[in-house]
């Protein structure tokens, strides 16, 4: 008999869900790492006149986006099923493949461009002063922490999805057949869990936004980030982003069970040839 409890299974949706909660902090420390810095928007502008013509046609942020890509996909960082690229094209790794417990689908889901697109024109806003303070690399260092972060965090919907895919597979498949996104979306809605998340949400911005200087304890007056900022950026942007990523792996994957399954009907119909 086996002894595997739901909590051995790394793949459990308790497990994967521990997983998205470590991220709110990796998340909300990137976050107030990147606000010690002034918004610096030159740095979001194709071509802006600051970094005399080294950046070409990209940003100042999309330039070193890329050639820090470049480095960590030599050491087979785009290898791993959580780990999603922004730019391309990339190098192949020095490093030998890697071999990682298969749990999701192979896919080609990657919605960096909107979450890229999000982050310079909504998020960035809401956490930094409107100014230039001329940080452009230390700003640009901190955008791309928050990035990555975000990005795994959302794409880590795939591990949801495939986790609740797996509980009930006859209604993903049903519904993704029919390419209907929104009863998927409406099934793999948990708004408790949702609830829950941004109360839990709001404590840690509170606690960790904090300095924690003697003479201002308990007064919450400098926090180093605002609290509705990082709960807003859940509320408005994360978890419908995660939501996106769960819906179209969904389609993917019930669409794929459906043709195995009629291979395998098909073949169970054939007469024995002898
Ligand atoms: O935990 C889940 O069940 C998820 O699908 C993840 C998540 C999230 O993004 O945090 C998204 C949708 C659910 O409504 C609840 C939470």
């Amino acid at each position: 008999m086996s002894n595997f409890t739901i909590d051995d299974n790394p793949f459990s949706l308790e497990r994967i869900r521990s997983t998205l909660i470590r991220l709110e902090d990796t998340i909300i420390f990137a976050l107030i790492e990147r606000a010690q810095f002034a918004s610096n928007r030159c740095i979001y502008i194709p071509g802006a006149l600051e970094f005399n013509g080294a950046t070409g046609d990209k940003s100042f942020l999309e330039f070193f986006l890329w050639e820090t890509e470049k480095v960590h996909a030599r050491v087979r960082r785009y290898t791993s099923p959580d780990e999603y690229p922004f730019t391309s094209p990339l190098p192949d790794p020095i490093l030998p493949p890697c071999k990682f417990k298969k749990f999701v689908q192979d896919d080609d889901i990657n919605i960096n461009d909107q979450i890229m697109e999000i982050y310079t024109k909504s998020i960035v806003t809401g956490i930094c002063e409107e100014f230039d303070d001329d940080n452009y690399g230390s700003s640009a260092t901190k955008d791309i922490e928050c990035l990555q972060a975000l990005s795994r965090r959302i794409h880590y919907g795939k591990f949801v999805a495939e986790s609740k895919f797996r509980e009930q597979p006859e209604e993903y498949t049903r519904l993704a057949v029919n390419n209907d996104r929104e009863a998927i979306n409406e099934l793999l809605t948990n708004h408790k869990v949702e609830k829950v998340l941004l109360e839990r949400l709001r404590r840690k911005a509170l606690v960790y936004g904090q300095t924690l200087d003697q003479a201002e304890e308990g007064a919450n007056m400098h926090l180093r980030i605002p609290v509705n900022v990082v709960v807003e950026l859940y509320e408005r942007w994360v978890i419908p982003l995660t939501k996106v990523v769960e819906v179209e792996y969904l389609i993917l994957r019930g669409q794929r069970a459906a043709a195995e399954k009629a291979v395998a009907d098909k073949l169970a119909q054939k007469p024995n040839v002898k």
